[in-house]
């Protein structure tokens, strides 16, 4: 497959060029910068020096780009993947877009909690969560990566809203972000010395990743579904953790709990069941495409609680990217994704 990667200095397209340099069906065509066009990737990321040598061109090229490959990974800031996505989609090319542009099905919420005018709405694009979209994403042109929060979050609860297991007014996710989550460009927030040997809550009531764990939930429900979504931030480089509680319906057991989530996910090489009373740990899954799972009952409150952890940067970003990448090809969906975690 011929690959171009828009957007490869940040985070997402630094890890979607090291995921890559492992995948036996990928050829690197193109990578872009827009700052520092004509530069090496390896002399921006001496880490792949001799994996890659190309040098970063502009996305002004992106006509000739798009018709020397056969997909592109948008690694962007929200609001320029749309922009080339129809120039990509016009010379015959996939795209597969890390950023919000192509998630929602409604172009009025994008625009509500985005900010901006959606400028390919006719797109007809798919959510890339691939255990749960698999049969549209083989068939998609155009997918719709999710979040790093989101993911971690819907494949927690996503059984639990399917099986019409928990009382769907109750959800409430806590979750945490390493702070690459935040990507490659200076803000105040990120300094070692400000964020070290701190945690803290932010964008209580109003992160965008809100109506994209909605929209997921309420398409599994039939029903609107309204969440509330505390994310935090924490001092580590890589990983999200995700805490989901909800209150079960009258007489559901713990054992039917049980059931869906073995159900729902025993064939799924990249979830790992930690089963009931299992604690996910972000360390596990660092550097891996995996997303671990355990739940908990609490009898006192008859709630349900689901941990999900992840690396935001692998299942979060772009090891799903490349996962979905495979799955719309026709080739084996873990082909490239198979490293174990870094533990240490
Ligand atoms: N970090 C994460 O954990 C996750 C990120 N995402 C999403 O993936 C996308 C990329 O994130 P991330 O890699 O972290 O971001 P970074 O900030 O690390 O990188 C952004 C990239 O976009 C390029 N870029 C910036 N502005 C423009 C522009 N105006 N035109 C063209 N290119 C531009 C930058 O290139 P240059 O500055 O060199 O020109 C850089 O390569 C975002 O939409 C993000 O929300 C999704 C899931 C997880
Ligand atoms: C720690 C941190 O700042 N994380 C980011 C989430 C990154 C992400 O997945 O963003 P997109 O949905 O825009 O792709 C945030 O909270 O905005």
């Amino acid at each position: 497959m011929k690959i171009s990667i828009c957007g490869a200095t940040g985070y997402t397209g630094e890890e979607l060029l090291r995921i890559l340099s492992g995948h036996p069906q990928a050829e690197i065509v193109y990578i872009t910068s827009e700052s520092q066009t004509g530069t090496g990737i390896h002399e921006i990321y001496p880490h792949l020096t001799r994996l890659y040598d190309s040098k970063l061109a502009s996305m002004e090229e992106i006509e000739n780009i798009a018709s020397a490959s056969d997909v592109i990974f948008a690694a962007l800031p929200h609001g320029h993947a749309m922009e080339a996505g129809k120039k990509i989609i016009a010379q015959g090319a996939k795209v597969i877009d890390l950023g919000a542009d192509y998630r929602f099905s409604d172009r009025k919420v994008y625009e509500q909690w985005y900010k901006v005018p959606h400028t390919h709405p006719e797109a007809k694009a798919v959510y890339g969560l691939t255990e749960l979209y698999r049969d549209q994403v083989k068939t998609a042109r155009i997918v719709g990566n999710p979040g790093c929060y989101t993911t971690a979050t819907i494949l927690a609860l996503a059984p639990l809203v399917k099986n019409k297991l928990i009382e769907l007014s109750t959800i409430i996710v806590d979750a945490k972000s390493g702070i690459s989550g935040a990507g490659r460009g200076l803000n105040l927030a990120y300094h070692f010395s400000e964020a070290q040997e701190s945690v803290k809550a932010y964008n209580i009531a109003g992160h965008r990743h809100t109506p994209e764990i909605e929209q997921a939930l309420s398409e599994f429900a039939g029903t609107a579904v309204t969440i509330s979504f505390t994310p935090h931030l924490i001092p580590m480089t890589r990983g999200i953790l995700s805490t989901c509680y909800a209150s079960l319906k009258t007489g559901v057991t713990p054992d039917q709990i049980d059931e869906v989530f073995a159900s729902s996910y025993r064939q799924e090489y990249f979830i790992r069941l930690l089963g009931r009373g299992g604690y996910p740990v972000t360390k596990n899954t660092r550097g891996s495409n995996f997303c671990d799972i355990g739940w908990h009952y609490d009898h006192r409150t008859g709630r349900v609680i689901v941990v999900s952890a992840i690396d935001n940067l692998v299942k979060g970003a772009a090891g799903q990217a490349i996962q979905n990448m495979n799955v719309m090809f026709g080739i084996e969906e873990t082909t490239g994704l198979t490293q174990a975690p870094l533990y240490l």
